[in-house]
């Protein structure tokens, strides 16, 4: 695989039968939020989408007849009439044997938009584009889009084959192609970078509480909650197969796993080690043949790295539920026709009662919150990074995490977040999403 910078847009290989192989570019203006796709193909580049975020989007296509290709920030001017500085431009192109068979339908990833295929438009000229540009309104055909059971994402989550993430990944979107990563950091990056379609974290846990890294990292980078995962997590003690209790000096696994498991591992009475997720731990002892340690883990890691389990249900609470975010680089369009849950984090001025003002601005609408969260002001400024991509170094007192139930559609929603907004010293929406009511074990 090779990974080609692109300094000036986002950009994907597509192979069209119509207009041959080329790459798709994503840009997002930064001041209005609108996205636009520029297919720029073998014979002939042209703009397929543009989408306004907020309920109107805007459809319009331009093939360039001299098959020219200008430097993609004049092209959007001219379809946009916006200045090039506007335009918000990063990205890489990965180039394999996958992406480059890629279809140019897997543009319609982003869900709620629909994107115009490339080979049902007609053909215009440039002068004829910025006549096109007629708003159109989202009908309920756009809200009622069939569900998706992502058999063409790609999906990644921390971990190796056999952990909780790669199984709430598959909770998430049955079909699809879970994608390891080493670290939480860099299933974010991979999101970012145009090389998954999606992430699946965790976030929270019934027994261990809150996963901090992953709040900081929300901040710090600019993707957004589409969609959240309960799993029951039903942990196993998982030995090299033979192996009995008493030959047992450690165990190991991811440390939230260990918390899960406090009370049946100190009647065990043996040392306990920490790393990076539960299905690498039982992965270390089946390649090292490591007759002295267990791992705490799934069944399913058991199976893949032929372990046996010596105990099942070890976990200290049978309701054991983690709650998983899955994040995408554009955010869904939410609904008021089923549960939704809103995530936002914001800052305060000092002073005696502001949080509980803060906090009222929602029981005054009767809006449920189902998460408080709190993280301390560090030494170290936290990388805040706004609309415009752009990161900023920022102090703050505390960050405060309050997922609530009302979708941004509900204008009562709309209305807390309004009157927070007035006293806020910063607001950010991380994402307005349906809700998971329905844990499932791993
Ligand atoms: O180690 C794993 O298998 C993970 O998916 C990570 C993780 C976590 O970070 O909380 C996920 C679910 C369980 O709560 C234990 C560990």
């Amino acid at each position: 695989m090779a990974l080609i910078r692109c300094p000036s847009s986002r950009m994907r290989a597509v192979e069209s039968p119509v207009y041959g192989n080329g790459v798709v570019c994503e840009n997002v203006d930064a001041v209005s939020g609108r996205s636009i796709r520029v297919a720029k193909l073998r014979r002939g580049a042209r703009v397929v989408d543009i989408s306004v975020a907020g309920g109107l989007r805007v459809s319009t296509v331009l093939t360039l007849k001299n098959n020219s290709w200008p430097a993609s920030t004049s092209l959007l001017e001219q379809v946009t009439g916006r200045a090039s500085q506007h335009w918000q431009t990063s990205g890489v192109l990965r180039m394999n044997s996958r992406a480059a068979s890629a279809k140019v339908q897997e543009e319609k990833s982003v869900e709620g938009l629909q994107t115009v295929d490339v080979e049902e438009l007609p053909v215009f000229s440039t002068k004829e584009v910025v006549s096109l540009q007629i708003p159109e309104p989202l009908s309920m055909v756009d809200l009622a889009l069939p569900p998706r059971h992502g058999s063409d994402l790609r999906v990644a989550y921390q971990g190796v084959p056999g952990a909780y993430s790669e199984a709430a990944a598959a909770k998430a979107y049955p079909s699809c192609e879970a994608v390891p990563c080493d670290q939480f950091e860099a299933a974010f990056q991979a999101v970012e970078l145009w090389l998954v379609d999606r992430a699946v974290l965790p976030i929270e846990n019934s027994l261990g509480g809150s996963i901090h890294r992953n709040y900081d990292l929300l901040l710090q980078h600019r993707l957004h909650i589409v969609g959240e995962v309960q799993l029951l997590v039903h942990h196993c003690l998982l030995v090299i197969p033979g192996v009995k209790k008493e030959e047992l000096q450690r165990v190991i696994s991811h440390q939230q796993a260990l918390a899960q498991c406090e009370q049946t591992l100190s009647t065990l009475g043996v040392s306990r080690e920490a790393v990076d997720d539960t299905a690498i731990a039982a992965q270390l002892i089946s390649a090292h043949s490591l007759r002295d340690t267990a791992a705490v883990a799934s069944a399913r890691a058991a199976e893949l790295y032929g372990l046996e389990i010596l105990m099942d249900g070890i976990q200290d609470d049978l309701d054991n539920v983690t709650r998983f975010l899955i994040l995408a680089r554009d955010p869904i369009i939410p609904r008021i026709d089923r549960p939704f849950k809103t995530s936002i984090v914001f800052t305060l001025e000092e002073g005696p009662g502001v949080l509980f003002k803060a906090l009222a601005v929602f029981s005054l609408r009767s809006i449920s919150l189902t998460k408080i969260e709190s993280r301390p002001q560090r030494k170290r400024p936290l990388r805040v990074v706004d609309d415009r991509n752009l990161g900023t170094a920022k102090y703050f007192d505390y960050l405060f995490y309050v997922d609530f139930e009302a979708s941004m559609a509900d204008q009562q929603a709309q209305n807390a977040l309004g009157h927070l907004q007035e006293f806020a010293t910063f607001l950010r929406v991380l994402g307005s999403y349906p809700m998971d009511v329905n844990p499932m074990r791993a």
